[in-house]
């Protein structure tokens, strides 16, 4: 039986997993983020390959998880903002319209030898619209929620995060960082033998 590993910092990633009672260790991946591809479905898949990838040289006997989220928005793909200020900025841009949550995820197996075996990547997108937001909003969220650690500048999950959303298509837990519901359809597809549940 292969050690699972979660590839990821992550809070949401790593809670989400255990809330469906899946059994992994996480070791948090260092690799820069610095895609090659343009388009937000291949960055989210490059990102996600990269951070399993980088994890899985020193892990042998394997299975890493490796994940990435942007937002798009106009043809525009939107990661962590460097500083409030720009977080606003980004809120204001994202108010009143509709933008895109790209969350990729990579499998990579490995060897005795640490040598990769086997990867598998793949992606999901959900359709997010926010309704118009006043600057005090914005203001008050930059000050009192979690804008900095999240791409697109905002959580849909926390507390002030949900007066922004009027709809969303798609699966919810993409949007926090991790679609469970796509995870576990691939999982028991590709590699049914991990595919279990405590
Ligand atoms: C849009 C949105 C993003 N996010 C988060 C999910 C991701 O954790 C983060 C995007 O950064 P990522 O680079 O995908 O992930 P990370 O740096 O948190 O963790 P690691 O690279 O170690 O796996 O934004 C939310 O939590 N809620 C939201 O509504």
């Amino acid at each position: 039986m292969h050690r699972i590993i979660l590839a990821s910092k992550s809070p949401r990633r790593k809670k989400l997993l255990e809330q469906i009672g899946f059994t992994f260790e996480v070791i948090p991946s260092h690799a820069e983020e610095n895609p090659t591809k343009s388009t937000p479905e291949e960055v989210v898949c490059e990102l996600a390959e990269l951070k399993a990838t980088e994890v899985a040289a020193s892990q042998p006997g394997c299975f890493i998880i490796g994940s990435d989220t942007i937002v798009e928005h106009e043809g525009e793909i939107l990661g962590k903002p460097a500083t409030p200020e720009e977080a606003k900025t980004t809120l204001k841009r994202l108010s009143e319209t509709t933008h895109r949550v790209y969350t990729g995820v990579s499998f990579v197996k490995t060897d005795k030898n640490a040598e990769i075996t086997g990867y598998h990547s793949f992606y999901e997108q959900t359709k997010v619209t926010f309704s118009a937001l006043g600057e005090e909003e914005i203001d008050a969220y930059v000050k009192k929620g979690h804008p900095m650690d999240k791409a697109g500048a905002y959580g849909i999950q926390d507390d002030l995060g949900a007066i922004f959303v009027e709809k969303i298509e798609g699966d919810y837990y993409n949007v926090v960082g991790f679609p469970i519901n796509r995870f576990f359809r691939e999982l028991k597809h590709f590699y049914p033998e991990l595919a279990t549940l405590s």
